[in-house]
């Protein structure tokens, strides 16, 4: 795929993402730890959700660097796992994620970051 080719499937990728949201809820309201990957992280808190949030982001950025396509389409569904883990770990809805997408809407980042106040 080359940079300009358009992010297809959309649609496809919310499916797969609905599912594992009520999977990882499914498991962090039953989950069995010694079953269940996601019981096991989420009975660790957020401190372990976090640091797998930053260790699967180093390996995402390292696949975009350097690696193959399908690597990084990998490292990228580890990324997503763990951050809805991390999310569910915390308490913080998914609603609370679509809304913050929902308000950035229709604004450029460009003009977000031009009006933001200065820094001190
Ligand atoms: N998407 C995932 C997913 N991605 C990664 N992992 C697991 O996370 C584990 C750790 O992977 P790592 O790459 O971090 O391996 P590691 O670096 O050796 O791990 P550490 O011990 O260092 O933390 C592996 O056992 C992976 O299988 C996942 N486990 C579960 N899911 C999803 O969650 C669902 C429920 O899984 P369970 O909770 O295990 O039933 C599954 O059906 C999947 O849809």
């Amino acid at each position: 795929m080359t940079a300009k080719a358009p992010l297809a499937s959309p649609a496809r990728l919310a499916a797969a993402l609905t599912h594992l949201a009520e999977t990882i809820d499914a498991r962090a309201l039953e989950g069995d730890a010694a079953s269940s990957w996601t019981a096991k992280l989420l009975a660790k808190g957020p401190d372990a959700a976090a640091s797998k949030v930053a260790e699967e982001g180093g390996e995402l950025a390292e696949a975009v660097r350097r690696e193959s396509d399908e690597r990084v389409a990998s490292e990228a569904a580890d990324v997503l796992y763990h951050v809805f883990v991390a999310l569910r770990s915390r308490g913080v809805a998914l609603d609370a994620v679509a809304a913050a997408l929902e308000k950035r809407q229709g604004t450029s980042g460009i003009s977000e970051k031009a009006a933001r106040p200065p820094k001190d």
